[in-house]
This record gives C-alpha cells, sequence and structure tokens, in this order.
C-alpha cells in the first residue's frame, strides 16, 4: 500500500440505506467462463429482465472494462490478476450503492475468485459458473478469437494455452449447450427472486 496517510472516512447514508430504497437486496452476481461460453449473453439478459422487474442494476463487462479502467492489462497471469483485484473493488463500490452487479470477466483463477468473494460481506457473492465445453466455445466463436488462437496469433489464450480453473462449488451452474439464452437468464433471477435479492 503507497497511501499509509489517508484516513477512512465513515458516510453518513450507508448500503442498507440505499439498497432499502431501491427495495432491493445489493449482491453480486460474478459470471465467469471461457471465452465465448455466454457470459456477456446471459449477463446481459439477466440484465434486462432486472430492468424490466424495475431493479437497480449494473454490469460491468471484460471486453468493455479492458477499453477503459483496465485498458492498460494484458493478459499475462500477472495482469488477469490485476484485471480481477481492480474488478472486484469497483464491484465493492457498486454493491455500496446498494445495486445488484453483475461482472462478466473468464477471471480463470479460484484464488481470484475467492479474493472476490471475500472482500464481500456473507451472501452476497453469487459465482454463476457459465459451463459450455470449449468445442461448443470454438464451433460459436463470436468474435473469431479461437481461430486466431489456434492459427498462433493470439497467446496466452483461456483453454488453449492459458489456464482455466473450472469452479468447484459454484452457486450456479449453468449449461449453455443444454438450455437456451432465455431458459439461463430465468434460472439466475429465479435464484434471486427465490433467496429475496429482488421481489
Ligand atoms: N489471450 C486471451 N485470452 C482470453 N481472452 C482474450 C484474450 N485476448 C483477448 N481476449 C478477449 O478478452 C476478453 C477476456 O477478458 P477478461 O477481462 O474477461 O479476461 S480475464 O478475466 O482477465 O482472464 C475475451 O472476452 P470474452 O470472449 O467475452 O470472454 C476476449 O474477447
Ligand atoms: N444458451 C446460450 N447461452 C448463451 N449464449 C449462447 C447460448 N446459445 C448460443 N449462444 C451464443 O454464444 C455466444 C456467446 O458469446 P458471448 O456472450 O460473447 O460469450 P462470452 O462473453 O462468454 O465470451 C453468443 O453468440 C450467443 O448468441
Amino acid at each position: 500500500m503507497k497511501t499509509e496517510n489517508t484516513v477512512w472516512h465513515a458516510q453518513h447514508v450507508d448500503k442498507k440505506q440505499r439498497a432499502d430504497l431501491k427495495q432491493q437486496k445489493p449482491c453480486l452476481l460474478w459470471y465467469t467462463g471461457l471465452s465465448g461460453s455466454g457470459k456477456s449473453t446471459i449477463a446481459n439478459a439477466v440484465d434486462a429482465l432486472l430492468f424490466e422487474r424495475g431493479c437497480h442494476s449494473y454490469l460491468l463487462d471484460g471486453d468493455n472494462v479492458r477499453h477503459g479502467l483496465n485498458g492498460d492489462l494484458s493478459f499475462s497471469d500477472q495482469d488477469r490478476i490485476e484485471n480481477i483485484r481492480r474488478i472486484s473493488e469497483v464491484a465493492k463500490l457498486f454493491l455500496d450503492a446498494g445495486l445488484i452487479v453483475s461482472t462478466a470477466f473468464i477471471s480463470p483463477f479460484s484464488a481470484d475468485r475467492a479474493m472476490a468473494k471475500n472482500m464481500l460481506e456473507i451472501g452476497e457473492f453469487i459465482e454463476v459458473y457459465i459451463d459450455t465445453p470449449i468445442d461448443v466455445c470454438e464451433q460459436r466463436d463470436p468474435k473469431g478469437l479461437y481461430k486466431k488462437a489456434r492459427a498462433g496469433e493470439i497467446k496466452d489464450f483461456t483453454g488453449i494455452d492459458s489456464e482455466y480453473d473450472v469452479p468447484e462449488s459454484p452457486t450456479l451452474h449453468i449449461k449453455t449447450a443444454e438450455y437456451d439464452i432465455a431458459q439461463c437468464a430465468e434460472q439466475i433471477v429465479s435464484y434471486l427472486q427465490m433467496h429475496q435479492y429482488i421481489k
């Protein structure tokens, strides 16, 4: 830490008051999965359903965040760790604002996902494993990245020459090769409703 002479200021309005105003319980839907697994697609579908219900939510998406805040980071292991650390901190701020937050990052390392979870209060972190076999991701190849990675044009590509730790006990296990986009999104929204994060 290079910030030793700073002092934390308590704020008058707290997380619970902000959340009560919105009639929701803040939480973080942490989507993880391979490139092309469906993280962005499903997170967007869930966000749209939440919006329709009048919930106040926000989605932080890997590709978008890497255009701005994390534009200085590569896909080395070290930079992926820093990517997830920064996202976890940003997500925590959004939670403090009382929102239902979604993050859609590959987040390949289980230690980093555990770090994100440990930064939050019990019950706030919901790990959503978007489980899609790599051959299906590769067939979809929505951005043509697998083709490039196989041709050696992209190095350190997740699932090819960079590791992905499969979540051992995700809160939600979403199988996109078995259910369509709307069904996957509905599974997640139902969970939020059943556990009273939303009405
Ligand atoms: N080498 C390599 N490996 C994996 N992905 C790559 C790579 N290079 C570029 N991309 C594109 O970057 C998106 C992944 O960014 P993330 O921030 O989610 O990755 S990570 O969590 O830091 O591992 C990923 O987006 P998604 O396909 O939406 O997952 C790719 O579009
Ligand atoms: N059941 C499903 N769930 C999510 N995406 C699906 C599903 N079936 C097909 N797809 C397609 O797979 C692709 C997933 O891409 P994307 O959401 O960008 O993945 P990621 O964000 O994990 O890289 C999209 O083209 C989407 O239309």
